[in-house]
């Protein structure tokens, strides 16, 4: 039993933009509790299901007033939310929004695979659609092509624009990627002089389609309708574009539950109601969201759309749940159609309403079997293939190519920011390593100088005193620039890392899993490659620091001898205890080395076995594709068969049916020459008697 649901209304009053502030206008118009109020010379006061003044979001207003519409939709419901009011009233800023404040239609997308997600055991196939209706004239936003589109009505779609490509969405972020796009081509379709979106409908457009996975129930179809109607215009114009845009729905409305109440409704007047028949006093809970502008120069718009709220509050929809009986349906058409070709084939003279009737089923019976899952999915795949062609003709493919790009380019961008990162540490370590270079090459110099002079026995105390010292303040200084330059290769190794990962990552998004194993692994390999040289030129630059260290202990040692100084007995011995220590450190790092030898080993071992399994794992799968894709093979040949054998039976009853016919056709060719040669005969006789007919003859009929 259908449910009687009330169209619900929702006011909303936008606040006056920081400019009409400054021009020093003021508010014409209010909402407070469920009333908005309008100042037109006198003070008209509208009563509605709630109103939302400029200090309330768009998510406050999905979140009381949408959100659980999105869960009647999740249930098996039509669902419809249309805005409506006057041009600069924020329709659009309501229905689309913006990044900082999204509107209804993408947080309703984004509901309803949040919903969805949340309910195990069950598929489910959604598909959108976004039709804008400008002037009557129809254009796909998703795919804007130049086929001709009709509204038609459907046992198993309802109602729906036959055309119209209905593209399947997997993800939240899937379904706004379109959402956007179909906006994007809605600014740009503006093509002509006049302003084109306050003329326009759009209407985005969400099939939900569910169905149990364990279970041979009839699962659920609900149709969703998210609509930026045309702007309310208040000069009751004649210009039949506005009567057939946003009139439409007036008419309709006034006759569902206005003035005109009774009279007959008026949905083939235009496009928008005709598509949105069943959201008008039909199957789907309805919510209207009337926005009004604070103007003062908007005062009768707002009017205008107030009282249509009102008409729309009294109309009474009858809500069901969509059961989706495509295959009972299809059935069904079968039927009629058989019953139907019985009756012209027993007929001596076919009926035209028969045959127009059967062109109907028939068509009806062509699209139903194209409401299988799978027929969905590669229509879906056809429409994705074709609307790049349409998008690039509307100059809009490079924007829709560029967000998906969006992604990869931002991992680009990063890349790029670490290689400039990279560039400058390279710089930087190469004028440190030239300044440890010039260091190294002036404190051997001076160590040789000093070697000279010590060994000639020619220089003074004070001389090489200031020798030694300036040694000391070499060796110092060194340490130190040695220190800034590991520093500097650390940083140098970190940068490379970070940027080899993202280089990574963004390779194995562009990589399609295919030989990613064999790709995996060489990079891998390469990684350690590299680790392992970079690890060896630090060793070598220790290696060279302590050699410089020694020679430079040397050369104290030198000095010292040269300068007659021996080493007092405890010296000798704490230079003892320093080598002995020194052994120990050197056997404790060798054996750490080892350690760290067999580790790596070991870890080679591990990411060879590991590389392996994968591979074998990967093998394992194709063998089972290809065992897959023989079944599915050896089922289509089999249903090809099937499907040839029973158009053999149809070519045969149809050839006997002509050949009938013919038979039938040249009887009847015969009878009539007869007859016509009968009437000769008649005639000839009349004309004998003088135009009397003689008593005995009779006419035959
Ligand atoms: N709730 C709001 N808060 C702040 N600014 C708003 C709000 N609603 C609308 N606006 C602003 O008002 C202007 C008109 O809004 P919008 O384009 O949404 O109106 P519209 O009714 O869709 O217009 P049109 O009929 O021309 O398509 C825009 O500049 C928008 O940013």
């Amino acid at each position: 039993m259908p449910e009687s649901v009330a169209i619900k209304v929702i006011g909303r009053c936008r606040p006056l933009s920081s400019e009409e502030t400054k021009k020093g206008l003021k508010p014409a118009a209010s909402a407070s509790g469920d009333k908005i109020v309008v100042l037109a010379g006198k003070e008209q006061s509208f009563g509605l299901d709630a109103a939302y003044a400029a200090q309330n979001g768009n998510n406050q207003i999905y979140k009381e007033r949408c959100e659980a519409l999105a869960q009647r939709a999740l249930e098996g419901y039509n669902v419809t939310i249309i805005a409506c009011g006057g041009a600069g009233s924020g329709k659009t800023m309501l229905m689309a929004g913006t990044e900082d404040d999204p509107g209804i239609t993408p947080q309703f997308c984004r509901s309803v695979f949040e919903l969805a997600s949340k309910q195990s055991g069950k598929d489910f196939l959604i598909s959108v659609s976004y039709l804008e209706i400008c002037d009557e004239k129809m254009t796909d936003l998703l795919n804007p092509h130049s086929n001709p589109m009709s509204i038609r009505q459907h046992p198993t779609k309802g109602i729906f624009v036959d055309g119209l490509s209905e593209l399947i969405v997997r993800s939240a972020d899937e379904i706004s990627q379109y959402f956007n796009q179909g906006a994007r081509a809605r600014k740009m379709g503006a093509t002509d002089l006049r302003p084109h979106r306050p003329r326009a409908h759009a209407v985005f457009t969400i099939v939900i389609e569910q169905r149990e996975r364990q279970s041979s129930k009839v699962g659920l179809r609900s149709v969703v309708h998210l609509v930026d109607a045309a702007s309310m215009d208040s000069s009751h114009s004649s210009d039949p574009d506005v009567i057939a845009g946003l009139m439409g729905l007036h008419d309709v409305l006034n006759a569902l539950g206005g003035p005109r109440k009774g009279a007959a409704i008026p949905y083939r007047e235009s496009n928008l109601t005709r598509y949105l028949q069943e959201s008008l006093g039909g199957n789907a809970i309805t919510t209207m969201m009337a926005t009004v502008s604070p103007l003062d120069k908007a005062q009768q718009e707002s009017v205008n759309t107030l009282t249509l709220s009102q008409y729309a509050r009294a109309v009474k929809n009858k809500v069901k749940l969509n059961l989706d009986e495509t295959n009972q349906i299809i059935s069904e058409l079968r039927e009629e159609i058989g019953r139907l070709r019985d009756k012209i084939a027993a007929a001596s003279e076919p009926n035209k309403e028969d045959v127009l009737k059967m062109e109907d089923l028939v068509r009806d019976l062509q699209i139903a079997k194209k409401q299988t899952w799978d027929e969905k999915q590669r229509a879906s795949a056809r429409y994705e293939e074709e609307r790049k062609v349409n998008l690039a003709n509307k100059g809009i493919l490079d924007w829709v190519m560029d967000n998906m790009k969006k992604g990869n380019r931002e991992v680009e961008d990063k890349i790029q920011t670490l290689q400039a990162e990279k560039e400058r540490a390279t710089v930087a370590y190469k004028d440190k390593r030239s300044s440890v270079d010039s260091l190294k090459a002036e404190l051997q110099q001076k160590i040789a100088e000093y070697s000279k002079f010590a060994e000639k026995g020619k220089a003074s105390e004070s001389e090489n005193k200031s020798r030694v010292t300036a040694i000391h303040k070499l060796k110092e200084a060194l340490k130190q620039e040695t220190e800034k330059l590991k520093h500097l290769k650390h940083a140098l190794v970190e940068v490379q890392e970070k940027q080899n990962m993202e280089k990574q990552g963004a390779k194995s998004q562009m990589t399609n899993m295919k030989g990613s194993a064999e790709l995996r692994q060489k990079v891998e390999l390469e990684e350690r490659h590299r680790l392992e040289e970079a690890n060896k030129s630090l060793v070598t630059e220790e290696l060279e620091r302590v050699k410089l260290d020694v020679e430079a202990e040397r050369a104290q040692i030198q000095a010292r001898a040269a300068n007659g100084k021996g080493y007092t007995a405890k010296e000798g011995e704490d230079l003892e205890v320093k080598v002995a220590e020194m052994v120990a450190e050197k056997s404790v790092v060798t054996l750490q080395i080892q350690c760290l030898q067999q580790e790596k080993a070991r870890l080679a071992r591990e990411l060879e076995e590991i590389h392996r399994l994968h591979k074998e794992e990967l093998e394992l799968q194709q063998l089972q594709h290809y065992q897959t894709f023989r079944n599915y093979r050896e089922m289509f040949e089999e249903q090809k068969a099937a499907i040839e054998q029973r158009y053999r039976h149809l070519l045969e009853d149809s050839i006997q049916d002509a050949i009938f016919l013919s038979a039938r056709n040249n009887e009847l060719t015969m009878e009539n020459t007869e007859l016509k040669h009968q009437v000769n005969e008649m005639k000839d006789v009349v004309t004998k008697l003088g135009g009397r007919l003689p008593k005995s003859v009779e006419i035959p009929m």
